[in-house]
């Protein structure tokens, strides 16, 4: 059956190739009123990302990039290279790669999260008051030492998206979760990889 290329989710825009698309049948897409704008960021090596463990705040335990929340006055490459420094202590040329949209339950704001990577950085990386840095291996058997990604300890559905990060594929991409705050599951998702960077139009 052909996919249906208009069916892109509330929020987003996009020049479409092909999405991917799970959760409880019939579900609706939560309404928002408002948007909070957050940053995300990778850094992809050859076959190593570096991800980050969190120890404080929204995703404690959870292992994924760096980044927080965009600061008044600053554009969103700008937050999303400051939070690569404070919380992993390197800089790198970041690019733009994707832009996904959270809802959650008990607010009425979505998590509109930029997604940069980078395959080079400057720096020593470093070990924050809020992440623990880690290389991982981007195989799934693992390398050169390295585990493979550890989805199972990161927020659900990132394994929809993060190898569309490691392939330098453009994406936009959905997830809506019932439940409290960190133990809070998807009950429907979108992601969908885009012809070009230009697409990115939320
Ligand atoms: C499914 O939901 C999420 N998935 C993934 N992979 N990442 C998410 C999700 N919801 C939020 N995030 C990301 C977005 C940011 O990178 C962090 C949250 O930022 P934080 O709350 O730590 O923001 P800061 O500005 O660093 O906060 P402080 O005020 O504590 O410095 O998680």
């Amino acid at each position: 059956m052909p996919e249906d290329l208009n069916v892109i989710p509330p929020g987003l825009k996009g020049n479409l190739v092909h999405y991917i698309s799970g959760g409880e049948e019939g579900s609706l897409w939560k309404e928002y009123t408002n948007v909070r704008y957050y940053t995300n960021a990778f850094v992809v090596q050859g076959q190593k990302i570096l991800l980050g463990h969190k120890k404080r705040g929204w995703g404690q335990e959870k292992y994924n990039g760096f980044g927080g929340k965009v600061d008044a006055g600053e554009t969103s490459l700008e937050a999303a290279k400051r939070e690569l420094k404070e919380e992993a202590g390197i800089d790198a040329p970041l690019e733009h790669a994707g832009i996904l949209l959270f809802l959650t339950d008990g607010v009425d704001w979505a998590f509109h999260i930029d997604i940069y990577r980078a395959d080079s950085y400057s720096g020593e990386v470093q070990e924050s008051e809020e992440m623990k840095p880690e290389w991982f291996s981007t195989l799934p058997e693992g390398t050169d030492g390295l585990s493979s990604i550890p989805y199972s300890k990161m927020w659900e559905t990132d394994e929809c998206w993060l190898p569309l990060v490691i392939a330098n594929k453009p994406f936009v991409g959905r997830a809506d979760f019932v439940g409290d705050k960190d133990k809070s599951k998807p009950y429907k998702w979108w992601y969908g990889v885009l012809k070009d960077e230009e697409a990115f139009d939320v």
